[in-house]
Order: structure tokens, then C-alpha cells, then sequence
């Protein structure tokens, strides 16, 4: 389980997250909405230690993150990190070199669930077919958590249908997912737990199946409650 409690981040004078706590569970996808600017990449980067926090303390499976946490858990940023004029091929081989825990079988069938062929330049794809292989290049690490900034932004309607699919699928397996979102609609039905954030506080944490049983609401139901009142 991954544990935010408390935890306020300034940038300058600014403050960006004023004391935010949720949980996010292994097996379970926990989805953060907000509008921009209320501070999900910054909670996405405290978690994984890539920005330091002010106050408050993150746990990932009952400890403090280590150097040895990198092994459990992964970013996957809203934007392709790989030279475009690398090969897809080329971007593996680059992941496979760098990270000992790269999963080449996981990376052929998701080549094969997205059709996407190996030799072709990341230039040359499509903004839909970037967010895939970027996509692909983080799920093929074995980690336990994979953290995701945004994945769904900015892509075409059936590259978006693609990719939520491979969240149902036996790619995914048991791992703990937090991705990021301010789109909820095309997702909502992918969503374990979902957290309301706005400026720097979360607002509502909640089971989505939970909440559709004993008050029968929707996700996209709560988010009117809480954010227009
Ligand atoms: N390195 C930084 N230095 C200064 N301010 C920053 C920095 N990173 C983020 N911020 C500010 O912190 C606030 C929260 O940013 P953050 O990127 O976490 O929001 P977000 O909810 O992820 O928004 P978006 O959906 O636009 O990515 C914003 O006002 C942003 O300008």
C-alpha cells in the first residue's frame, strides 16, 4: 500500500500541497482528479522522492522510500522521454539496458495489444501511438506500482479506448496503479478508488464500487457534490 499522510510541498512561497493524506492499494487502480494546478503531478513526484516535501511522511509498504524502493515502483510521465529518432526497438533495447527488472515478454504482448510494430521511429508515430509505447515502456518494468501522469490526455478517442483496455487486461496483473486525470468520463469504469483533490487538499477519498452500492452514485456524481456544491 502506498500512504500519503500530511504532506504539504512549497514551491517559493507558494504552497502546493497543504497537507494531503489517501492510500492507494496493490491491485487496485486509485485515480486523482482535479483541475490543472491543484497539484497531482507534484503528489505524483513527492511519492516517488523526485521532489523533496516539506512536511508529512509517504510510505510505500510500511517504510520510508529508499534507494531499494526504485525496484517496487515507477513513473510514467505524460510525455515520451526517448529521442524520437529512436526505433521502438531501440527504446526497449535502451529500458532493457537500464533496468534489470525490464520484461521483455510483457513488452511483445503489449507490441501485439497495441499493433504496433517494433522498427518503426517514434517520430513517425502518432501522438496516440507515442502515449502507448510510452505507455508500454513503463508497464514492462516488474515493479509493484506504477504511477501515471495523465495518460489519457490529449490522445484520440480510440487510442484512449486502447489504452483503458490494457487496464482490465492480464497486463496490468495485480499491481498498484495511480494515475492521474481532470477527464474522468472514458475511465470511470476502470476506477477502483478515487481521490478529489483541489488546491492542494484532497476534498473526498472513496471506493467507486463502494459508493455506487450504498448511496448509487457515480463517480462523475460525487465530482458534482463536492466540486459544485
Ligand atoms: N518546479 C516548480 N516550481 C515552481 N512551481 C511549480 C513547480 N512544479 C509545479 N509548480 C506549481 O505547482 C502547482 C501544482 O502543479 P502540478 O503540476 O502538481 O499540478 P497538476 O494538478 O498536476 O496540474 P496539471 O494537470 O496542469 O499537470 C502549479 O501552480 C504549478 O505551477
Amino acid at each position: 500500500m502506498i500512504e500519503v499522510k500530511n504532506v504539504t510541498k512549497k514551491f517559493g512561497r507558494k504552497k502546493v500541497l497543504n497537507g494531503i493524506s489517501f492510500t492507494a492499494n496493490k491491485g487496485e487502480i486509485t485515480c486523482l482528479i482535479g483541475i490543472n494546478g491543484v497539484g497531482k503531478t507534484t503528489t505524483l513526484k513527492a511519492i516517488l522522492g523526485l521532489t523533496p516535501i516539506n512536511s508529512g511522511t509517504i510510505l510505500i509498504d510500511g517504510e520510508k522510500l529508499t534507494k531499494s524502493s526504485y525496484e517496487k515502483i515507477t513513473f510514467i510521465p505524460d510525455a515520451i522521454t526517448m529521442l524520437p529518432q529512436m526505433t521502438i526497438r531501440e527504446a526497449m533495447v535502451f529500458m532493457s539496458d537500464f533496468y534489470q527488472n525490464w520484461n521483455q515478454k510483457r513488452a511483445d504482448d503489449l507490441l501485439t495489444f497495441f499493433k504496433l510494430d517494433r522498427h518503426t521511429r517514434i517520430s513517425d508515430l502518432s501522438k496516440g501511438n507515442v502515449a502507448k509505447v510510452n505507455l508500454l515502456l513503463g508497464l514492462c518494468l516488474d515493479v509493484d506500482y506504477v504511477l501515471m501522469d495523465e495518460p489519457f490526455s490529449g490522445i484520440d478517442i480510440f487510442s484512449r479506448e486502447q489504452i483503458a483496455e490494457v487496464f482490465t487486461s492480464h497486463l496490468i496483473e495485480d499491481r498498484g496503479v495511480i494515475i492521474t486525470t481532470h477527464e474522468i468520463n472514458d475511465i470511470e469504469h476502470l476506477i477502483d478508488k478515487v481521490v478529489l483533490m483541489d488546491n492542494g487538499v484532497v476534498l473526498k477519498e472513496f471506493n467507486t464500487e463502494e459508493i455506487r452500492f450504498s448511496e448509487g452514485k457515480s463517480v462523475v456524481d460525487v465530482m458534482r457534490e463536492v466540486y459544485q456544491p
